[in-house]
C-alpha cells in the first residue's frame, strides 16, 4: 500500500492582526519540517465501521482524520459520497504517529490534510486544492497550509489564506517539552492580557523577509505573540526554554535552525 507523508510545521513568526468573532486573525510564516512526519496508508480491514489504526490519545470521533472524513462527506455530491463511504468500509486508515501531540507542530491538522489528499487521489474525486482547503478549514485552522503542501508560506486570516513564500527549506532541530498546552487557552490568555495587533506596515515587512533573516533578528517573544501568554499560563515552560530557540504555534515545541 502506498504510504503518504504528513509533515510537521513550525511557525517562524506568528503575529496577531485582529479578531474575527472568537477567532484571532494572524499573519504567520509556516515552514514544513522535512525530518518529521506521520505516515498514513489505507489498509484492508474486516468490519464495516470507520477505523483509524494508530497510537492516539483521543477517540475516533475526536480524531482530525475522522472530522476530515465527515467534512468531505458533507461536501461531496451523493454518488461520490457513496464511493467515499464504501472506501472507508473496506479500508482503515493506518497512521504511524511520529509528530508529538499538543506540540504546536500541526500534527493533527497535517493528518487531516493528508487524509483528504489520499481520498481525492484514490477515488479520483477531482477536487482542487482550494476545494480541499475549504473542506479542511472546517477541521482546523492549520489544515489549509498542509493541503497546499508548500515548503514555506505566509498564512493569514485564521489560516485560510495561504501564499507560497519562495525560499530555501531550512533544517530544524525541534524539541517538545511534555507540557500539554491547550491552543484555545493560550489564545484566550493572549486576548485578555497581551492583545496588541500589529499594523499593516509591520505585517508587510514580515511577509517579505526570509525565514533565516527573521530568526536572526527577532527574539523568541518578538517572533511569536503566543509565547508570552503560553509562558504565563504554563509556567513550567520556562524550565525547558533554551537560549537561541524559537516557539512554534501555541507550543509546547521549541526549534532552531540546525
Ligand atoms: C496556533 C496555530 O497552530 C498556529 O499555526 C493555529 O493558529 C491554531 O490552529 P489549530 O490548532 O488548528 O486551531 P483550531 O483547532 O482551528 O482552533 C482551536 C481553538 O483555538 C482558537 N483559535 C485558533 C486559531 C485562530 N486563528 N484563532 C483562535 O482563536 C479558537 O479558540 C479555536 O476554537
Ligand atoms: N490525528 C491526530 N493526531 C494527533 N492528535 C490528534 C489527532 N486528532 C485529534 N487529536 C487530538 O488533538 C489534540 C492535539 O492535537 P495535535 O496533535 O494536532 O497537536 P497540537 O500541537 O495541538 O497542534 P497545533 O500545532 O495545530 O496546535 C490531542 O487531544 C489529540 O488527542
Amino acid at each position: 500500500m502506498k504510504i503518504y507523508k504528513a509533515y510537521a510545521k513550525v511557525n517562524i513568526f506568528l503575529k496577531i492582526t485582529g479578531m474575527r468573532a472568537n477567532y484571532h486573525e494572524i499573519i504567520s510564516r509556516f515552514m514544513r519540517v522535512d525530518s518529521l512526519y506521520d505516515e498514513l496508508s489505507f489498509v484492508f480491514k474486516e468490519s464495516d465501521e470507520f477505523k483509524i489504526i494508530g497510537d492516539f490519545s483521543c477517540t475516533t470521533e475526536q480524531n482530525t482524520i475522522y472530522k476530515a472524513y465527515l467534512s468531505l462527506l458533507d461536501f461531496l455530491s451523493e454518488p461520490l459520497a457513496v464511493s467515499l463511504q464504501s472506501l472507508m468500509q473496506k479500508y482503515a486508515v493506518h497512521v504511524k504517529k511520529n509528530i508529538p501531540a499538543f506540540a504546536g507542530l500541526g500534527g493533527g491538522s497535517s493528518d487531516a490534510a493528508t487524509f483528504l489528499k489520499m481520498c481525492n487521489e484514490v477515488l479520483h474525486l477531482g477536487l482542487s486544492q482550494n476545494e480541499l482547503a475549504t473542506v479542511g478549514l472546517k477541521v482546523g485552522a492549520d489544515v489549509p497550509f498542509f493541503v497546499y503542501g508548500f515548503d514555506s508560506a505566509n498564512v493569514g486570516g485564521i489560516g485560510e489564506v495561504v501564499e507560497e513564500f519562495k525560499e530555501p527549506l531550512l533544517e530544524f532541530e525541534v524539541f517538545t517539552p511534555k507540557v500539554e498546552i491547550s491552543t484555545p487557552k493560550v489564545y484566550a490568555v493572549y486576548r485578555e492580557n497581551f492583545y496588541d495587533p500589529i499594523d499593516g506596515f509591520k505585517m508587510n515587512e514580515l511577509k517579505t523577509t526570509t525565514s533565516s533573516e527573521i530568526l536572526n533578528k527577532m527574539s523568541i517573544d518578538e517572533a511569536n505573540d503566543l509565547f508570552k501568554p503560553a509562558l504565563q499560563e504554563y509556567r513550567e515552560l520556562k524550565n525547558h526554554y533554551k537560549h537561541g530557540y524559537y516557539f512554534s504555534g501555541s507550543g509546547s515545541s521549541f526549534f532552531r535552525i540546525k
